[in-house]
């Protein structure tokens, strides 16, 4: 929706022939974004090859454990030269410990490909309420061609040549969230949440420098600024799931009672096995796995958090 109001000409892609139909047909996507009208030049399609006829960009929009699957269906339909990829997912894979560009680069080898991150819940963008994002890639001419296609003055987009930390803060904002949510639905109190999100932060800084990403990145709209929004209220997956959590709700109950993706249930461990391996230690997204897996209650997690040694800020 954004790409159509910065006047392109977009192309949706549905896995299904009969959803995509309905998709057109209803003239929104009552399943994954009711109430967001699709504007009237939007194809809709299950044909992965005429979507990405004359693509000068493909938005891939998909949970990040099913971005490898997507990729090699992309391969037969990409023109040479391929249109750079745009990665919405924020988390990490499961098995692989991989982020989403790494994810690309191990199944596409030389694809050219960005993160598209921030504070950014999908019905607002669609809405058109005015919102900022980060597109980051290594290349600076990458990141100014798909700047030149997406922005519109609601959507304000900002360049970063620091896509490991945006890819960081995106996946670790959805764990993080999940226990801001566990100590709100346990009735912990505000002055614990915002320990939590401000101390989550200092998580994704950390874990963000040791893969050679920067530290201003986990305090902008990837890092911090994703994280406040994320774990402001249950408008958010992971915050909500975090609020049955602490209530007392058992995890696949809510899992199975939600329709869309929540991130941080896959990537809380994946990130947590990632972070070791780098030698970093990461408290709160460690007790999220754990509370997660059955581990540890919230209350478990949260007086495993308060008796870690005390040290400097
Ligand atoms: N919803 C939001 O506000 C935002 C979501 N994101 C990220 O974007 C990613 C996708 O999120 P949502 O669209 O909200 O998830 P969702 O679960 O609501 O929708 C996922 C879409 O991917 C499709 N899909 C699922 N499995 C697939 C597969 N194996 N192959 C192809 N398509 C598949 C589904 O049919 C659906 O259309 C996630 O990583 C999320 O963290 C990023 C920014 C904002
Ligand atoms: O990434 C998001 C907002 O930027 C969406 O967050 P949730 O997946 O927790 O709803």
């Amino acid at each position: 929706l954004q790409a159509a109001r910065a006047g392109r000409q977009v192309a949706l892609w549905a896995r299904d022939a009969d959803r995509a139909a309905a998709i057109a047909a209803a003239g929104e996507n009552a399943r994954y974004l009711p109430g967001a009208a699709l504007p009237p030049g939007l194809l809709v399609t299950a044909d992965l090859g005429a979507a990405l006829a004359g693509a000068e960009a493909a938005i891939l929009a998909v949970p990040a454990q099913h971005l490898r699957a997507m990729l090699p269906r992309l391969l037969p339909h990409l023109a040479d030269p391929a249109p750079p990829l745009v990665l919405a997912a924020k988390g990490v894979e499961r098995g692989t410990l991989l982020l989403p560009l790494e994810v690309v680069a191990a199944v596409l080898p030389g694809a050219a490909a960005a993160v598209l991150s921030g504070p950014n819940f999908a019905h607002e963008v669609a809405a058109g309420l005015p919102a900022a994002a980060v597109l980051a890639a290594a290349d600076p001419a990458l990141r100014e061609r798909l700047a030149a296609l997406l922005a519109t003055p609601e959507f304000r987009l900002y360049g970063s040549d620091d896509p490991m930390g945006a890819q960081v803060g995106g996946a670790a904002k959805n764990v993080i969230a999940i226990a801001a949510g566990a100590v709100i639905g346990a009735g912990l109190g505000e002055n614990a949440r915002a320990a939590l999100v401000t101390r989550g932060v200092a998580e994704l800084s950390r874990l963000a420098m040791a893969l050679g990403g920067r530290a201003e990145t986990a305090a902008g709209l990837s890092g911090l600024g994703d994280l406040l929004l994320t774990a402001s209220g249950p408008a958010s997956r992971n915050t909500s799931l975090g609020i049955a959590l602490g209530r007392g709700e058992a995890l696949a109950a809510v899992l199975a009672g939600r329709v869309g993706v929540t991130e941080g249930v896959a990537t809380a461990p994946a990130l947590v096995a990632r972070a070791a391996a780098a030698g970093v230690e990461l408290p709160i997204c460690e007790a999220v796995a754990a509370l997660l897996d059955g581990r540890l209650t919230v209350a478990a997690a949260m007086a495993r958090l308060l008796s870690r040694p005390r040290r400097d800020e």
